[in-house]
């Protein structure tokens, strides 16, 4: 699949899947403002190269929460893979391990975390939560996702309720397939799945009770509010996923990489400490991996492009979107005079007027 570009996976990823399917994972909420600016965002944006600093070839590589990862380049959390694929969310983690980067394992996976983690001994996997008002299931699941081997815990804090998805009211996709279910959910092996509870009266009192709950460090996922980012810390958050869920939730909120400056301001000690700041959402290309980590991202994740890789062509196919993910990015980095990615700084991005 080499000289392909990411938009030749959503074409095949298209071609590949059921109509619905495929508004499914394309698809945001209410008028799909917000998902089309996630992706416009970054072309509003232009790098502003350093010259002749002898950086040599880059080393793209990260630590986040004392995880390596090669690339800053993560797959965020997505529901669903088997519907992309047969063997699923068990493709994508061997995939990941193969590049070398973090998997963010859905609450809503197709596969059980523990079949993920088997399937991919060497992958590094965090597990995405989706707090349940049964806390007992909760810490169940968040024990569950300890013993297959996750090293992190990523709270969605942006979902209280599902954003209104018009192509799947439309389509008529309401349910999983037959043969498909949320295994994270099922009380037992072999028992009944629950259905994934959004749950309004979600707050900060939880995140406390979660902190109690687990040695993992946690990251709040879902937050666009600066003073949210600074309550996340307060109430112990290690990382803060700056997200509007890829356009799915609330529809008209700023785009991700637009309030990141912002935050990593708030977020900022005064002794210069800080805690990671994580980034989704219109991710596409390298240069928009580069303008992100010069806003002050610690790493950015990648949704869609994972899913359009998965259904194009299973394991391999997600090999191939990390793979042209991590040669832009060092293509990007090379050309900005960046040996490291520490040397990506905000004076490097520039706002533009798009041409017209
Ligand atoms: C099909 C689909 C399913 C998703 N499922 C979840 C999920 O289960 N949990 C979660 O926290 N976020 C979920 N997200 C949001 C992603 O984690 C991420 O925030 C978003 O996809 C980033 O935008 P991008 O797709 O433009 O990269 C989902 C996104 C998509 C597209
Ligand atoms: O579709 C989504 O964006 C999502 O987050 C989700 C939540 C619960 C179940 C399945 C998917």
């Amino acid at each position: 699949m080499s000289g392909w570009r990411l938009c030749d996976y959503e074409a095949a990823a298209r071609e590949r899947l059921a109509p619905a399917h495929y508004d499914y994972f394309a698809g945001g909420a209410g008028e799909e403002i917000t998902l089309r600016a996630n992706v416009a965002a970054f072309d509003r944006l232009a790098l502003v190269p350093r010259v002749l600093r002898g950086a040599g070839r880059p080393e793209t590589g990260v630590t986040l929460l004392g995880c390596r990862a090669s690339m800053p380049v993560l797959i965020a959390p997505t529901a669903f893979h088997r519907l992309a694929d047969p063997q699923g969310e068990r493709a994508t983690a061997r995939a990941a391990a193969a590049a070398e980067t973090i998997m963010i394992v859905s609450m809503a996976a197709t596969v059980a975390v523990e079949e993920v983690g088997a399937a991919a001994p060497g992958a590094t996997l965090w597990f995405q939560l989706y707090v349940q008002p049964d806390l007992a299931f909760t810490e169940r699941i968040v024990r569950r996702a300890e013993s297959a081997g996750c090293r992190a815990l990523v709270v969605t804090a942006d979902s209280p309720v599902m954003g209104v998805r018009r192509r799947d009211i439309r389509n008529r996709f309401l349910d999983l397939p037959a043969h498909l279910h949320c295994e994270n959910l099922r009380d037992g092996p072999g028992g009944p799945v629950r259905p994934i509870a959004m749950w309004p009266e979600l707050s900060w009192e939880h995140l406390a009770v979660l902190r109690r709950m687990t040695d993992l460090p946690i990251v709040v996922k879902g937050v666009t509010h600066p003073a949210d980012a600074r309550l996340a810390i307060e109430h112990g958050a290690a990382a803060i996923m700056v997200s509007n869920h890829g356009g799915r939730q609330l529809d008209g909120v700023p785009t991700a990489i637009d309030l990141l400056p912002e935050i990593v301001a708030e977020v900022a000690g005064p002794d210069g400490s800080t805690v990671p700041v994580l980034v989704d959402g219109g991710v596409r290309r390298g240069t928009d991996v580069v303008k992100a980590l010069a806003l002050g991202a610690a790493a950015v994740a990648v949704g869609r492009p994972v899913l359009w890789g998965l259904a194009a062509g299973g394991e391999p196919g997600v090999a191939g979107v990390l793979g042209l993910l991590r040669a832009e990015v060092e293509q990007a980095m090379t050309l900005c005079g960046c040996a490291g990615v520490g040397d990506l700084t905000p004076d490097m991005v520039r706002s533009v007027v798009p041409p017209c």
